[in-house]
């Protein structure tokens, strides 16, 4: 199966390999993107670990549903498609909202989760006004009004060359997203502030950011890593926002040793 209705609406999911022999992780992605964000990590893990992603609600092949959203929406999806796969104490990956979805979930539900991975994240991104002006826009004129000025905080300039397939792959990506679907995520993203949540995270945690992080900087993230009791705090040299697509080979280090010294029994720092 890949396709199940958890709470009002269908999320498209994959699970690879089996949570009863190798420990889950779960990824869970920005705005504006789908679970192939994570194929690179993916494709390095498998087989030490059974890998579950999905597309949150509005986004890749998930229903839109209700709009607009809440952050509370979002975590109690993945909670309720923890509790469909039967996965209890899973590590939980989130990039963006992605990470702010994984300290709702650690925090609302600490059951579920044995350990966060909170890349590019933060407890609060953006303002009101610029959240605002983004939802403004998308009505307007759909998501390729905002796409190149999105692109320009995901990827390094690197990257970003018009003949670099992947840059390309990764604009249509993001301009084939639900334009109802990211202006709700926008919504949710706005009215969410998780400080009080962050600051009592009982859970191992790690915070990672791209060194050229244009939506939540090198300089955002280590403030956020300061507020989280016991965290780690690691820069990516070489990536933006999404790692997992610039530098999938150091961050599956970062995960896998992470991951290796929290089932070792240890704790960051
Ligand atoms: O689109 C961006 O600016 C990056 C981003 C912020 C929150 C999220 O999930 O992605």
């Amino acid at each position: 199966m890949q396709f199940a209705r958890v709470n009002d609406v269908v999320l498209h999911y994959q699970m690879i390999g089996d949570p009863n022999t190798k420990p889950l992780i779960v990824f869970a992605n920005a705005l504006g993107t789908d679970f192939r964000i994570w194929r690179d990590v993916i494709i390095r893990l498998v087989g030490d670990f059974s890998v579950l992603t999905y597309d949150k609600r509005g986004h890749g092949l998930s229903e839109t549903g209700p709009t607009p959203y809440t952050m509370d929406n979002h975590v109690e999806d993945l909670a309720a498609l923890l509790e469909l796969v039967g996965a209890r104490q899973v590590f939980v990956c989130g990039v963006s909202i992605g990470g702010m979805i994984a300290q709702g979930l650690a925090s609302s539900r600490p059951d579920l989760v044995r350990a966060v991975v909170l890349c590019d994240t933060a407890a609060k991104i953006g303002d009101d006004a610029s959240w605002n002006q983004r939802i403004e826009a998308v009505n307007a004129g759909g998501i390729e009004a905002i796409a190149d000025s999105v692109l320009e905080k995901w990827f390094t300039p690197a990257f970003r060359k018009p003949d670099n397939p992947e840059f390309a792959g990764y604009r249509t990506m993001l301009t084939r997203q639900s334009a109802e679907g990211y202006a709700a995520t926008c919504a949710a993203l706005r009215d969410a502030d998780l400080t009080d949540a962050a600051k009592t995270l009982t859970v191992p945690s790690i915070c990672i950011v791209g060194d050229e992080d244009g939506s939540t900087p090198p300089s955002l993230v280590a403030d956020f890593a300061k507020t989280i009791p016991n965290t780690h705090f690691e820069v990516i040299k070489g990536a933006g926002h999404l790692p997992s697509i610039e530098q999938p080979e150091r961050l599956t280090d970062i995960v896998r040793a992470f991951a290796g010294m929290v089932r070792a029994g240890g704790r960051p720092n």
